[in-house]
Order: C-alpha cells, then sequence, then structure tokens
C-alpha cells in the first residue's frame, strides 16, 4: 500500500514537474521569437494551442531563422494587415501559401542540420502529445545555433548540439528508477545549454571561461563589423588586446570608439546571456555534484532564470528540495531494501542448505527404503519359490481413450494394487490386490522381461518353467507374450526375448545344450504337433511364425485383433552340464484366448461358440487353480485340453509364473475385478519346491551298464529261443513276429536313445501321440523315471521301424497303453491307482481297475512261457537290478514290473490277435481320444473344445467332469505295491 501511494505521489510530481518545465521551455521559445522578430502578441504563459496557431502560418518562423541566417527562407509569403483586410484591397491568403512558408522553414531547419519537426504538427487543432514540443525543440535549437552562431569559434565547427523534447525522453519507461528520473530531468535542464557549457570546464573558474567564450565572441562580431565599416584598426591595438591586457577596458574603448551606441546597447544583452548560460551550468550541475545544497545556494545567487524573475514566483528551490528530499527518501529505501535483501540472501543460502542436509538424509532413507524393498522383495520370491507358489504377476495395459476414467487407483511397489470401484466413490469402493509385482500402463516390455529373465535361466538350469498369460480380452496378452501386433520389433514380447536369451546362454556353453522346439508338451497328445531341432532364435521365429498363421485372429467389439484360441510355445532343452551330467528341461510360453463376455465383445456365430469354448477352458483353468489352492485331492486336470497340458506347469515341480492383464477402463471393472480374484487365488496355489531335471554322471554310467547287460540277456535269449524251436514241432508264429522281450525290456532304456532319434525316423509312427500316452500310462513316478519310459517307446519305435509286423504290433501297444492312465498320489505311502481313460466322445471318462485289464483274455506271453531256462532267471534278476539301479528303491522295481507285465500282457494280446480294442470302433474312439476332434483338421481348436464338430460332443460332455480318484481293489495293491 505504502509502495504504491509512493509511487503515485511521485508519478503526480514527475507529472506536474515535466509540464512545467515544458511551460518554461515553451517560454524560453517565446522569449527568443520576440527577441528576433519582435513582439508575437501572445501571454506571458501561453498555452500549447496559443503558441501553435501563432506560428502555423510560419511567418515568425521564416523570419526568425532569416534573421539568424539571412536567405535561408529566400521568399517568405507575408499576411495581409488587419487593415489593408478591412479596406479589402486584397482577398485572405489560401492556406497552402502559409504551407509555403512552413515547408521552405522546415527546409532551411534541415540545411543547418537542426532538429526539425512535421509540417502537421503545426496544422493540427488537437495537439498531439509532444508535437509542440517538438516545434520548441527547433525553436529552441535555433536559439542554440543563433547562440553558437554569434561566438563564431564555435559555429566555424559546424558542431550544433540539437536537443530532443522532454517529452520523448520522459516518455521512456518510467519504472527506470528514481535515479533515472533525476537523469532525465538533468537532461531537460540541459535542452537549451549551448555548446559553450559543453566545452567549459564545470564549476571552478566557470563565469571567467565563459566570460571569455564571450569576449571572444564580441571580438569576432567586432571584427566583422570592422570588415564591413572596412575601419583600419591598428594592429598594435589587436596585439595588445591579444596579450589580455585589461580586455573588458580595451573592448569598451574600441566599442564606444568604432561601433559607436549601437554596439554598446548590445553590451547587457550580452551580459544578460552570459548570466543565463551561467544559471543553466548551476543548474545542470546540480545533479552531478554531491552537494546540493550548495547548487541551491548558487541558484539563489544567481536569481533562477529570467522568466522566473519576470514571473516573481520561483519554484525551482521547491523543486530542488523537493527532488532532494526524495532522493534522501531514496537512498533510505535503497538502504533498507539493501539491508533487507542481504537478510534474505542470508536466509535463503540458509534455508538453502537445510534443504540441502534435509534432502540428502531423504534421499538415504529413500535409497536405504528402496534397498530394504528390494531386499524384502528378493526374500518373499525366495520364499514363494521354496514353497513353490505360483509366482504372479499383474499387468495394467494403458488406457485408449486418455478422457476415460481409470479403475486403478494406486499402484505399490510392494506389488499392492487398488482399484477403485467407480460406481461406490470413496473409501467403500476400494478394493485391495496384492501379487508378485505389480506393472502400470508405462512399464515397458524390456522392464517386464527383466523380472522374467531369472526364470528362463533356470531353464538351462534344467528347470521346467511354464509362463503364461492370462486376462480379459483385450487386455494385453498377446502385446506381453509376442509384442506389439504387426511385426513390430521394437517392444518384443517375452517369446522372443526369451528365446533370445536361451540362446545366448547356449552359445556361451557352446555344444553342451541343444533346443528343441515343438507345439506342444510331449506329455500330451496334440494331434498335429511336431518337434523339430532348432539353432538359432531366427529358426524358432520360424515356427512361431507358422503358428501365428495357424492360429485364428478376428475382429470383435472389444479387439481388433482379439484370438480367438490358446497359444502354447514349448521349448525343450537337453543338454549337458560340465560335470557330463544330462540336463533335460522345457518352457512352456502360454498366451491364452481372453476370456469375454458375448454381450460386450458382440460375438456371433463360429465366432460365438469360439468364445464359448475359450471361456469353458478357462473356467477349468480356474477350476484347477482353485483345486490346488485348497490343497485338494483331487485336481481336475483333465477337464479340459487347456488343463491337461498345463498339467506338469501348475502342479508338477516347474516354475510356474502367470501374468494376469487387465485394462484400466471403468467399464472392465468387473472383469478387471475377476481376473485379479483369479490371479490372487492363483498366488495361493503351492507346488512344492522345483526340482532341477539334472541326471548326474552316475545315472548315466549306470543306464549304460544297464544297456550293456540287457544286450547280454537279449544274447542269451536268442540262443535259448533257438533252441526251443528246435525242439518244439510247431513254431510259433507270433513269437517270431514280435519278440516282446526287447520292448519289455526296453522300459529300461537311456535317454539317449530318443535324443540321437531323428524326426524322420519317427515318421513310422502311426500316431504322433503314441510315445506321450504310452508315457502318461506307464507311471506317474518320479519324472525322470516317467521320461525313460517315454524314451524307452521311442527307441523300440526306431529300433523295429523296418519291419511292418514290429510297427504294428508297437500301434497297437500303444493304443492299448494309452487306456491306461496310472494317478500316484502325492503321499508315496497311499497305494497307486490306475484308471483307463475312456475316448472324450464317450461322454464318461471311466475308471476301470486294473482287474479289468486282467479281465480282457490276456495270456501270460510266451516269452513267460518260456522262462524255464536261464534266460528266464538272467531276466528276473536283472529286473530287479535294473529297478534298483535306476530308481534305487523298491517302489521303482516295482513300477518296472508293472511296466513289464503291462507290456508282457500287451503282447500276449497281441499274439493271440485279440486285441481288446482290435475292433474298428474301438481304434476309432480311441484315436479321437488321442487327438481330441481335431481331426476336422482346425488348428484353432489346437486344445480340443473349440472345433464345430466337437461341439456336439461339448455340449453332450457339457456336465462331464473329471471321475473321482479310483479307488483301487485291495487286491490290486497286494499286487503292484
Ligand atoms: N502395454 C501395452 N502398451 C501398448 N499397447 C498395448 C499394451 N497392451 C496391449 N496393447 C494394445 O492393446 C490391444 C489389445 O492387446 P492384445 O491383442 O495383446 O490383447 P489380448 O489380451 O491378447 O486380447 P485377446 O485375448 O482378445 O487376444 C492391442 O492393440 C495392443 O497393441
Amino acid at each position: 500500500m505504502e509502495d504504491s501511494t509512493r509511487t503515485g505521489s511521485h508519478d503526480i510530481t514527475m507529472a506536474s514537474r515535466k509540464a512545467e518545465e515544458t511551460a518554461w521551455r515553451r517560454f524560453q521559445a517565446v522569449q527568443w521569437l520576440e527577441s528576433v522578430v519582435g513582439p508575437l502578441g501572445l501571454l506571458n504563459q501561453p498555452s500549447e494551442r496559443e503558441f501553435i496557431s501563432c506560428l502555423r502560418n510560419g511567418i515568425i518562423l521564416c523570419n526568425a531563422i532569416n534573421k539568424i541566417h539571412p536567405g535561408a527562407v529566400p521568399k517568405v509569403v507575408e499576411s495581409q494587415s488587419t487593415l489593408q483586410l478591412l479596406n479589402r484591397e486584397t482577398q485572405p491568403l489560401p492556406a497552402y501559401q502559409y504551407f509555403e512558408n512552413v515547408r521552405n522553414f522546415l527546409v532551411a531547419v534541415e540545411e543547418l542540420k537542426l532538429p526539425a519537426f512535421e509540417a502537421s504538427d503545426l496544422e493540427r487543432d488537437s495537439l498531439e502529445a509532444g508535437s509542440a514540443a517538438k516545434v520548441v525543440d527547433c525553436i529552441l535549437a535555433l536559439k542554440s545555433y543563433h547562440e553558437c552562431k554569434q561566438q563564431s569559434s564555435v559555429a566555424a565547427n559546424g558542431i550544433h548540439r540539437y536537443v530532443k523534447s522532454p517529452l520523448v525522453m520522459t516518455s521512456v519507461n518510467r519504472m527506470q528508477s528514481k535515479a533515472s528520473a533525476a537523469i532525465s530531468a538533468d537532461s531537460c535542464r540541459r535542452l537549451d545549454m549551448s555548446t559553450i557549457c559543453e566545452r567549459q570546464p564545470p564549476i571552478e573558474g566557470d563565469s571567467k571561461k565563459l566570460e571569455e567564450a564571450l569576449v571572444d565572441s564580441i571580438v569576432k562580431l567586432f571584427e566583422e563589423s570592422m570588415d564591413g565599416t572596412k575601419e583600419n584598426i591598428d594592429e598594435n591595438l589587436f596585439a595588445s588586446f591579444h596579450n589580455g591586457e585589461d580586455r573588458l577596458k580595451l573592448i569598451r574603448k574600441i566599442m564606444s570608439g568604432y561601433l559607436g551606441e549601437q554596439l554598446q546597447k548590445k553590451l547587457p544583452e550580452f551580459h544578460s546571456m552570459l548570466k543565463d548560460s551561467l544559471k543553466e551550468r548551476s543548474i545542470a550541475n546540480l545533479n552531478s555534484t554531491s552537494e546540493p545544497l550548495g547548487d541551491l545556494s548558487t541558484l539563489q545567487n544567481t536569481k533562477c532564470c529570467k522568466a522566473c524573475l519576470r514571473k516573481g514566483n520561483c519554484h525551482h528551490r521547491e523543486v530542488f528540495q523537493m527532488q532532494e528530499k526524495e532522493l534522501a527518501d531514496l537512498k533510505t529505501l535503497l538502504f533498507t531494501t539493501k539491508v533487507e535483501f542481504e537478510e534474505l540472501q542470508f536466509q535463503l543460502q540458509r534455508d538453502l542448505k537445510y534443504l540441502g542436509t534435509e534432502v540428502q538424509e531423504l534421499s538415504t532413507a529413500a535409497r536405504g527404503y528402496h534397498k530394504v524393498v528390494k531386499e524384502n522383495r528378493a526374500l518373499y520370491n525366495m520364499v514363494q519359490d521354496l514353497k513353490g507358489n505360483i509366482r504372479v504377476y499383474c499387468r495394467i495395459r494403458p488406457s485408449f481413450n486418455a478422457e476415460a476414467t481409470s479403475v486403478i487407483d494406486y499402484i505399490g511397489e510392494d506389488g499392492s494394487l487398488v482399484l477403485l470401484d467407480p460406481s461406490k466413490p470413496g473409501k467403500d469402493g476400494r478394493r485391495v490386490f496384492n501379487f508378485n509385482r505389480v506393472f502400470g500402463p508405462i512399464s515397458s516390455q524390456d522392464e517386464i522381461y527383466k523380472d522374467t529373465q531369472p526364470l528362463i535361466r533356470s531353464v538351462m538350469d534344467g528347470y521346467n518353467v511354464c509362463i503364461f498369460a492370462y486376462g480379459q480380452t483385450g487386455s494385453g496378452k498377446t502385446y506381453t507374450m509376442s509384442g506389439p501386433s504387426g511385426g513390430s520389433t521394437t517392444d518384443l514380447g517375452i517369446n522372443y526375448l526369451a528365446l533370445n536369451d536361451l540362446f545366448k546362454i547356449s552359445s556361451k556353453r557352446k555344444d553342451l545344450i541343444k533346443i528343441r522346439s515343438c507345439t506342444t508338451d510331449n506329455g500330451l497328445s496334440l494331434p498335429n504337433a511336431t518337434m523339430c531341432s532348432v539353432k538359432s532364435t531366427a529358426d524358432v521365429y520360424n515356427f512361431i511364425k507358422i503358428g501365428e498363421v495357424n492360429r485364428c485372429v478376428s475382429s470383435t467389439a472389444m479387439n481388433t485383433q482379439s484370438s480367438r484360441s490358446h497359444s502354447v510355445l514349448t521349448v525343450h532343452v537337453h543338454g549337458k552340464d560340465t560335470s557330463g551330467g544330462n540336463i533335460r528341461s522345457c518352457l512352456h510360453l502360454v498366451d491364452l484366448a481372453g476370456s469375454e463376455r458375448v454381450d460386450k465383445s458382440e460375438v456371433t456365430g463360429d465366432r460365438l461358440k469360439e468364445a464359448q469354448c475359450i471361456n469353458k477352458s478357462l473356467s477349468c483353468l480356474g477350476d484347477v487353480i482353485t483345486a490346488l489352492a485348497q490343497k485338494n485331492s483331487h485336481i481336475p486336470y483333465r477337464n479340459s485340453k487347456l488343463t491337461l497340458l498345463l498339467q506338469d506347469s501348475l502342479g508338477g515341480h516347474a516354475k510356474t509364473l502367470m501374468f494376469a492383464h487387465v485394462s484400466p477402463e471403468e467399464d472392465s471393472f468387473s472383469e478387471t475385478v475377476s481376473t485379479l480374484k483369479f490371479a490372487q487365488r492363483a498366488s495361493t496355489v503351492e507346488l512344492g519346491a522345483a526340482r532341477s531335471n539334472k541326471e548326474s554322471s552316475e545315472v548315466i554310467q549306470l543306464k549304460q551298464q544297464v544297456e550293456t547287460l540287457k544286450k547280454a540277456l537279449a544274447n542269451k535269449e536268442g540262443q535259448s529261443n533257438v533252441q526251443l524251436n528246435r525242439t518244439c514241432e510247431k513254431p510259433r508264429p507270433m513269437m517270431e513276429k514280435t519278440p516282446p522281450r526287447p520292448r519289455r525290456l526296453s522300459i529300461e532304456n537311456g535317454v539317449q536313445s530318443k535324443n540321437e532319434m531323428s524326426i524322420e525316423s519317427r515318421k513310422g509312427f502311426r500316431t504322433p501321440s503314441v510315445p506321450n500316452r504310452l508315457r502318461r500310462s506307464s507311471l506317474e513316478g518320479p519324472k525322470s523315471f516317467k521320461k525313460d519310459a517315454l524314451e524307452t517307446i521311442v527307441a523300440d519305435a526306431s529300433f523295429h521301424q523296418d519291419s511292418e509286423a514290429s510297427m504294428k504290433s508297437f500301434g497297437n501297444f500303444i493304443n492299448e497303453s494309452s487306456m491306461v492312465e496310472v494317478i500316484r498320489p502325492k503321499d508315496p505311502r497311499s497305494p497307486t491307482k490306475v484308471e483307463a481313460i475312456r475316448p472324450k466322445d464317450t461322454e464318461v471318462q471311466q475308471v476301470l481297475p486294473i482287474k479289468r485289464l486282467k479281465t480282457d483274455n490276456y495270456q501270460t506271453p510266451n516269452l513267460v512261457a518260456s522262462t524255464n531256462g536261464k534266460g528266464s532267471q538272467i531276466r528276473k534278476s536283472l529286473r530287479t537290478t535294473i529297478g534298483k539301479l535306476i530308481n534305487g528303491s523298491d517302489k521303482r522295481s516295482q513300477h518296472v514290473l508293472m511296466e513289464a507285465q503291462l507290456n508282457t500282457k500287451v503282447s500276449s494280446n497281441f499274439n493271440d490277435g485279440k486285441s481288446p480294442a482290435t475292433t474298428t470302433n474301438g481304434k476309432t474312439l480311441r484315436r479321437q481320444s488321442l487327438t481330441g476332434v481335431l481331426n476336422s483338421g482346425n488348428r484353432r481348436s489346437s486344445l480340443g473344445e473349440n472345433t464345430a464338430d466337437n461341439n456336439n460332443n461339448a455340449k453332450d460332455n457339457r456336465n462331464a467332469k473329471t471321475p473321482p480318484p479310483v479307488r483301487q481293489s485291495n487286491k490290486y495293491s497286494k499286487r503292484w505295491v
């Protein structure tokens, strides 16, 4: 307030001072004009308007300039006198003739290099600010010129200092402090100062020097005058004059002598001029001196200016006193401001220092916090790993509509996620979820992969890993797994990054690892699935591309590129570690089809059927997760192909990671909640600690020994068979066709056989799923054994591939055994269960006790019947030994025995030509059970439920559930366990 008042009063003071100065300058101009051309008929203090209208016809101006510079305006258009006009002697002159005067005057002014004005400045009735001031400036400049001219020495140099309008000068930014105002005032004061003042040294001896200058000019005038009168002047006189001896006296003498009275009359004028100059000089020096009072006194002594004297009311003293006071005020203000500024600066420094310390402390705390959070997460993950929990990450897709309200309220670093129910704003609508980690909408693909990478690396250490993307349609599953659609290579998904990593590690461990890619796990039969050796990421990309082409993608209301089937990429890794041990592991990368509400996705026809199948398989997945989370004794894996496919990952000793994808949009809130609930349930599933599938070199050696023993046994048996044939009258044809021993013995075969087997060698298989089925049917014991069983069959098939008969028998064998599922309970003390799987289209997956197998007229194999000799004994002992060697436990040998018996039964069945499933219908049904409904050739339904053909069956099977666990008979238990 105070400041603004002060500024306001200051402005008023400045304005009044300026007005005063303008008026004073105008008055000076009038005074000078009157002194040159005679009275103008103006009042003492004419207004701007009066002043301008007096000069408008240009006559006064022309006369004035002609006086100081004769002939400057050659022809001046004179006005008629009032008398002439009254007598009507002449007509009044037209305005343009007067304009001639003004124009000629301006031309003359310009020639003299003096500041001019615009002709229009004299025409206007409504004066613009500053236009009269320009005219005044011009007249005062003429005045200065005149004065300079009078001092011929100055005029001879041709230097004309002209002045500027005080208005122009003071119109400069008012904000330029009071000091600048003082400067401007100073300039104003110097406006009409002659160049003499500029050239004179200040203050001390000023008057003397000015006098000298004046005398010089008078001398010049005198010389001119003398020239004009052609008077003869004694050179001695001038010499004495130039010697400076009693100058004034000499001048007076000369003046009175030579110039007479006329010239002497002018002397007071010179004195007056000298006084004016001195006075102006004093004013000009006032601001430059540090002793204003001294100047004031000087001013007092000079009795101010002529105008003030005439008016008799001199305000200059008051003005200066006011200025002094203002200056003092300003000085005080400046001082206090300086002090305040210093204080503020000091305070700022102190605050900055304090803030710096605070920030440092905070950053240390933050660093510590981050470290602790990181450690915490690592420990938590370790605990999860130890417990074997499914690791669950949540990823939130960026919103498609920037203006849409997001349901995401908070994303915690610790994996917490808070949703806000749009229908219940406020605290009530908050829902909190917790995961291993939550990735927000701005998380990049690399960030996502960084957290996934350790899992991928553990594949190379022999762990089975499954990464699957789950979520509502359009929530970004495919984006996470494969990257952006359209083949973009910038934001590659997990699939690509994982493969790159696998191959990188593989190349580091040169020749130790082989990677194979296939579209399915060996543990489940998926029709048309093949396993191919791959050498580089590019090889796998090619397979992925084929898979992508085969995958059905179509546009729905929820997603323009909606995947209409699940996609599974399985990479098998076989290798040797540095100690010579075998590593076998697999990586499942699963991009599930998205759950969708058909009313939202607005699908019809085939898309609707697809949606129903997708939702059904996902619901089966939900059932499995729930059962696992609740630690139910029975897990309904077999309710869908999807859960069967993921069985090893969800229920085995694999490392499993689930990406739960959600959309942030309001209208997806219910789907988001159900996805997150599902994911949270999945995170509670404990799979048990993951196990590495490594075989030590010791096991490998033992296996090699077994191999050797088997060969020896086969030789022995061959010899005994020859003896037997010789003794029998009728040879047994079936025995020749299919010697059962190698197959039975092959149960214990080493794994290398499979590794060595080329794809071509497997072409002879009737059904690609055969070995898988057998594997599933063999034993649900420890994984390594299960795999051994599989490898055995594969090796067996390759061994017999050139034999039509053996292939057939192999096929029969597979078909038969594919009907058998052995379920080994988690508790090793519980009895092993064996159940048969019926093909899906038979509606119910009936559980058949092992008895059923026995009732199928299985006969003791011929080979067994002929085991009276040495071979039989060797075989018996070998069975026990092999079982022990491989498994190191009696239980394992029991499984071996069981497998051997099973083989024997099948073999016997084949020998009799009465396979229990040899009818055409039976075969078809079984094949369908192996292939699902994929025989229709629809690739979209690669997981079974999706095909149109299957839909009918699916409808019928809608109520089909996984059969309850088999209660095996005591008899069986006794027999097999
Ligand atoms: N993190 C992300 N950043 C940028 N765009 C994304 C992200 N996630 C998803 N999108 C975009 O959202 C759209 C839907 O994503 P996507 O097709 O991956 O969903 P989806 O869950 O696989 O759907 P569906 O189950 O129907 O196949 C795509 O256009 C994709 O590019």
